[in-house]
């Protein structure tokens, strides 16, 4: 396959909604205790404190992969995918569309669905412990779907697991779950959250620095 993207596109269209996901999964954790507890429980005994998460680890940390795809139902950076044009005249839905027509798809509205979601509204990871496939698409679908879906489907469980391995965490006040405006859906008021490193992070730093010295 020819792929010719421009590294720049790569860059914005990569950071920003990998960066976000990523807050969202922490804000939706923060205000989520018990998830936020049973995520770095799975990330503790799976993992350990020897050594950090690798990429490798994570199919032994399903809970944590659901918590990211709760948060691409709930909270999808994309949440209007990008306009398209019918290339040929079809059917969508019970809708005519004609050839040219330009269509945008409300990935938001769908993931919410209370036809399709239980408690739409609600942050529940669990949800997709059993789903082998889910109605939802936040990285749009078909031909013009994300190239970079895969590697986002590693970079965010990955950071959010070195997250939880490496600190402990906390807010001061309320977490604002509110939506914002943008290309790319921020959070209104960006997450502000306390951290600590845990004890054996200083350990394994030294022990890395010493490693490679
Ligand atoms: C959680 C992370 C991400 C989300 C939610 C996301 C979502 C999306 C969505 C919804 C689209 C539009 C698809 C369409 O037009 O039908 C898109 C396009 C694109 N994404 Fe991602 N993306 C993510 C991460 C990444 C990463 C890591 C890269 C590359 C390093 C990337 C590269 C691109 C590019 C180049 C396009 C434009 C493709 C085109 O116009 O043909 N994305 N992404």
């Amino acid at each position: 396959m020819l792929m010719r993207v421009h590294p720049q596109n790569l860059l914005t269209a990569g950071t920003d909604t990998s960066a976000l996901t990523t807050e969202w999964a922490m804000a939706q954790l923060l205000t989520h205790p018990e998830a936020l507890h049973k995520a770095k429980a799975e990330v503790d005994a799976n993992v350990g404190t020897s050594r950090l998460v690798e990429e490798s680890d994570l199919t032994n940390l399903p809970f944590l992969q659901c918590v990211v795809k709760e948060t691409l139902r709930l909270r999808p950076v994309g949440p209007v995918i990008p306009a398209h044009e019918a290339m040929e005249d079809c059917h969508v839905g019970g809708y005519r569309v004609r050839r040219g027509t330009m269509v945008l798809v409300n990935a938001w509205a769908i993931h919410r669905d209370p036809e399709v979601w239980d408690v739409p509204e609600e942050f529940r990871p669990e949800r997709f412990a059993d789903l082998a496939t889910a109605p939802v698409l936040p990285f749009g679908l078909g031909r013009k779907r994300c190239p970079g879906e895969s590697l986002a489907l590693r970079l965010v469980p990955l950071a959010l697991a070195a997250l939880l391995q490496c600190f402990e965490w906390g807010v001061v006040g309320d977490v604002d779950l509110e939506e914002g405006v943008g290309l790319t859906m921020p959070m209104a008021t960006p997450l502000a959250a306390v951290c600590r490193p845990r004890e054996f992070v200083e350990d394994m730093l030294s022990a890395s620095a010493r490693r490679d010295n």
